[in-house]
């Protein structure tokens, strides 16, 4: 069963059509990569995978169920599974890195301050943080700090399948490096399924596994990096057009 199965999707937001009959399937374990003009409605892809805004027609099923069947314990079971790291709204301003982290595990009401603690700096530590920071502010915080405790954020729950929306966007070059082997490293450990939007091409190609490319309101090419290179859309020719995309496509499929 896929981890992600999306059938005959279509997106309107009024008169205005973002999707039209979209089909998508994650494999459990995959790294995804979305790519897509700007406005072509990656970012509105993923709100629907995530349950934030329900498909104007079609089918989206996590783990083989949907979100939007009624059943809230379920719907509730099946949030547990899926964590996310959006642009926006990384993290509460007003909450300390540790209580930003133990949000979602005192959500779920089952566990002592004892025990949350102990996840917490499990997190912490899984991200490369040292327990110190967790008094810190997210004010306090460098670009790249605010990027892992998001991240030890989404992974509190031990999540399935990890939502990213461009989760490099805004670190320096080095720093975005780091996070990336950081993602990698804990997708090779833990073995989650990722899908995620990015527009930099050094993200795309050092985490995806996998790519979809969203253009003219469809997915007019999903596969590996070299099989989405061959597919003749002007879009697809375009992102990877630079020398370095090809080169680095290449490299991969040597
Ligand atoms: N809630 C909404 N109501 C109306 N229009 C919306 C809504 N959400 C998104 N849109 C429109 O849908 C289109 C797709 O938006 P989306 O943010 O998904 O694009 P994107 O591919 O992620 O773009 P970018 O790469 O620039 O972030 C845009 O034209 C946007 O204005």
């Amino acid at each position: 069963m896929p981890a992600i199965e999306i059938r005959g999707l279509c997106t309107r937001f009024g008169d205005v059509v973002i999707h039209q009959d979209i089909d998508l399937d994650v494999e459990a374990g995959q790294m995804l990569g979305l790519v897509g003009g700007s406005g072509s409605g990656k970012t509105t892809l993923l709100r629907e995978i995530v349950g934030l805004l329900r498909p104007s027609a079609g089918t989206l099923k996590l783990f083989g169920r949907t979100l939007f069947d009624g059943d809230h314990e379920q719907g509730r079971a099946l949030r547990r599974r899926f964590g996310m790291l959006f642009q926006q709204g990384a993290l509460f301003s007003a909450f300390s890195v540790f209580d930003n982290i133990a949000f979602p595990l005192r959500e779920l009401r089952s566990l002592d301050e004892a025990m949350i603690r102990d996840l917490v700096l499990l997190k912490l530590a899984m991200v490369e943080l040292e327990p110190r920071h967790g008094c810190l502010m997210p004010a306090e915080l460098s670009g790249g700090m605010i990027k892992r405790v998001a991240l030890a954020r989404a992974l509190s729950l031990e999540p399935e399948l990890l939502v990213l929306d461009e989760p490099t966007a805004g670190l320096d070059p080095d720093r975005s490096e780091n996070f990336i082997k950081l993602l990698k490293l804990l997708q090779h450990e833990l073995g989650f399924t990722v899908v995620m939007v990015t527009h930099d091409l050094d993200t795309l190609l050092g985490l995806a596994t996998r790519l979809a490319v969203l253009a003219d309101q469809k997915i007019v090419a999903c596969g590996t990096a070299a099989e989405v290179l061959a597919v003749d859309h002007p879009f697809v020719q375009n992102f990877f057009a630079s020398k370095r995309a090809a080169a680095a496509i290449r490299e991969e499929v040597a």
